[in-house]
């Protein structure tokens, strides 16, 4: 099956290549006014992370909604049990269509998602042992990950063991192949700077080890070729450098439906006094985290100067790219990634940030247009870059 070079998505957008980036990008095919959704997407994958979840963050092992209520959140970041939300009506969490996968006891928050994981990859995957099984393959290759990739999580080894199970189960592979082949793929060079910064100086001997336990959990001849050196070390890549992060919360969505429906002013200080008990307790570790792989989402390039946001309106995986400016039609869309902190900084210190994380050299008409500023970072942005 060939994979287009440009490829009509729907109506509202095409992936074609960017003249700014010599990649691919994302390009609008009529015009959007700011604040429009040009585009909401399910991705090909998603998972929670691995300390993530062990440490007890409750989310729909498919989509990733919170399966806690806001007020069992709260209390469970705040260490404090005696905790009342008011306003229950504005907690989205619906417990009546929770559903337990009855073989492993992993949890959705709706039977749509447990079928859509069975018939994905779950039934490779299912551990088939309530409460889990430490001596499963999958478990021992979880474990051995969470040794190597403490939180700040920014992937899983089982976003990966999604991957390899769903070419198990499929049946129109080569659909497959071609989707995750059209994602931003990389040199050798490339992939090796991206499994370090995943797995830390001794990546190499950490490769081969994951990869020692993927063979155990999941060799197959589906996933033969996946499996060999070379192509182990291009699916860590690939889910390192495309991987989009989530976080989902059932409090910050009571939050912002309490704060949208302006129902009860005297909230305000209220969710400021959680919101610092809970960093008090929790530090950053506020959210369910994950990553996803979208297949029209990723093609997005970075500018300085974005042109378009992207979110998670549905407090689940699903990614929403919304206008921020006015955009006519073919023009390229941009999104930040960086956080607002560092976009404020000197075109020096973006740039650096994103050749150190991101691998290169930022190419936005912003920055052509600062292309005179000095090349130095000031003392105040040395010390936000310590941080
Ligand atoms: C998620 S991908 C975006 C799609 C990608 N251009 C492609 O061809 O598939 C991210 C990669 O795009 C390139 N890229 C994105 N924004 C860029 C920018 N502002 N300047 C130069 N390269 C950029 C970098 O190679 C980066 O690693």
């Amino acid at each position: 099956m060939a994979c287009s070079k440009e490829t009509l998505i729907n109506h509202g957008v095409k992936i074609c290549p960017s003249p700014q980036t010599q990649g691919r990008g994302l390009f609008t095919t009529r015009s959007f006014k700011i604040g429009d959704t040009i585009i909401e997407e399910q991705p090909l994958f998603s998972c929670q992370f691995s300390w993530n979840y062990a440490y007890g963050y409750s989310a729909c092992d498919f989509c990733m909604r919170p399966l806690e209520t806001a007020e069992e959140n709260v209390r469970r970041l705040t260490a404090n049990a005696d905790i009342i939300l008011p306003h229950p009506e504005c907690d989205e969490t619906d417990k009546s269509s929770h559903i337990i996968c009855s073989q492993c006891a992993v949890t959705y928050c709706s039977i749509e998602c447990k079928d859509h994981a069975w018939n994905q990859y779950h039934k490779t995957l299912c551990c088939n042992m309530l409460g889990g099984n430490p001596n499963h393959p999958l478990e021992k290759l979880n474990e051995a990950w969470k040794k190597m990739h403490y939180p700040p999580e920014t992937s899983t080894i089982m976003l990966l063991a999604r991957i390899l199970a769903t070419f198990i189960q499929r049946i129109d592979r080569e659909e497959l192949k071609c989707q995750l082949m059209s994602l931003c793929h990389h040199t050798a060079n490339e992939e090796d700077t991206i499994a370090h910064k995943l797995l830390g100086s001794e990546f190499e001997s950490q490769l081969e080890l994951l990869r020692d336990l993927s063979i155990k959990a999941l060799g197959r001849p589906e996933t033969d070729e996946f499996l060999t050196p070379q192509g182990f070390r291009s699916l860590i890549a690939l889910i390192g450098r495309n991987g989009q992060g989530i976080g989902t919360s059932a409090f910050s969505v009571w939050v912002r439906k309490v704060s949208e429906n302006d129902i009860d002013p005297t909230t305000d200080s209220l969710i400021d006094t959680i919101y610092q008990e809970m960093e008090k307790e929790s530090g950053d570790f506020l959210n369910n985290e994950g990553s996803a792989l979208f297949a029209v989402q990723s093609a997005c390039n970075h500018s300085c100067e974005p042109n378009s946001i992207s979110s998670f309106p549905f407090s689940n995986h699903t990614v929403a790219l919304v206008a921020s400016k006015d955009l006519q039609e073919g023009e390229e869309i941009f999104i930040s990634y960086l956080d607002e902190c560092v976009l404020s900084r000197s075109r020096h210190s973006r740039r650096k940030f994103l050749e150190e994380n991101y691998l290169f050299h930022c190419n936005c008409s912003r920055c052509q247009l600062e292309v005179d500023e000095p090349d130095m970072t000031s003392d105040d942005e040395e010390s936000m870059e310590d941080d």
